[in-house]
């Protein structure tokens, strides 16, 4: 099973036996699958039916979502009717304008998987980030980074070694395969190649299957990460079951 070796071993509770035994990974759920154009409520009920599934045979499956196109939508505009700020300040404000948009999709999954959500969505990655046998939803939490990272950094926090990104192209590939169609993809992969394909910029809105800030911690904690087509949920629930998937492996 992908998720066999992460054990959580955080937040002592009484129901710590069950929960402790859980097996747990840390999914980044792109924007253009949950909200883009518009919130996709088709898409977020399958997805939360498919968690509250897999947290029945004690699959905890945590999710930092993406902004989408409302967070793309104001990090346009902010650039549009910005005023005299200094190119890093406008930067700051379009990232905190893009986490809001997570934020608020992320609203999204929390109020579609019930009471199996943890109620608060977090604002920090750290382990109390995660409460016990519920499903953390989260957002963005700093400017400077992508969702990608924020997932990277929660599975940091919670000791889980292997997280997914779910995206809009069914992997990674040598170059941005919407701009050089035809490149084959790329079904496995180490930390380094995955940094020399991304770079080490990031700018507000970035358009990169896996950002540079999340690429770099997966290298130095050595997680494995495993990219995906996130609109095909049979394809990503073979992946959650350690089972043959379409995607890219990397590390
Ligand atoms: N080397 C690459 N391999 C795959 N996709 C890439 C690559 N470089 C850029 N991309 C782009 O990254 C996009 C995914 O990122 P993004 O648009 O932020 O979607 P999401 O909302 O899923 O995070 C893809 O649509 C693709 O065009
Ligand atoms: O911790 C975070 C998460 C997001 N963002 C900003 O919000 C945007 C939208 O998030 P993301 O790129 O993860 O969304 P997606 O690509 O999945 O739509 C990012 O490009 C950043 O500008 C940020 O500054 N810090």
């Amino acid at each position: 099973m992908v998720v066999q070796k992460s054990r959580v071993l955080h937040h002592l509770h009484d129901d710590v036996h069950l929960w402790a035994m859980a097996d747990v990974v840390v999914l980044s759920l792109g924007g253009s699958l949950v909200a883009t154009p518009s919130p996709n409520i088709d898409y977020v009920h399958q997805i939360a039916d498919m968690l509250a599934e897999l947290h029945k045979q004690n699959i905890h499956v945590h999710v930092v979502v993406g902004g989408g196109a409302i967070a793309r939508q104001y990090i346009g505009a902010l650039r549009a009717t910005s005023r005299g700020l200094s190119e890093q300040e406008l930067n700051d404000r379009c990232d905190l304008a893009g986490i809001w948009g997570t934020r608020m999709n992320a609203s999204l999954l929390q109020c579609a998987l019930g009471d199996l959500a943890n109620p608060t969505i977090p604002t920090e990655t750290e382990s109390q980030s995660v409460k016990p046998n519920l499903l953390t939803v989260m957002g963005g939490t700093h400017p400077g980074q992508t969702t990608d990272a924020v997932c990277v950094k929660l599975a940091r926090a919670i000791g889980c070694k292997k997280v997914i990104n779910a995206t809009n192209v069914p992997g990674v590939y040598a170059k941005n395969p919407k701009e050089f169609p035809g490149l084959p993809m790329l079904e496995k992969i180490t930390h380094d190649d995955l940094i020399s394909i991304v770079g080490t910029h990031h700018s507000p809105g970035i358009n990169t299957v896996i950002d540079p800030v999340a690429a770099g911690i997966l290298k130095e904690e050595n997680i494995t990460c495993f990219v995906l087509d996130g609109s095909n949920l049979d394809n990503m629930k073979q992946c959650l079951l350690g089972e043959t998937f379409i995607g890219t492996t990397i590390g």
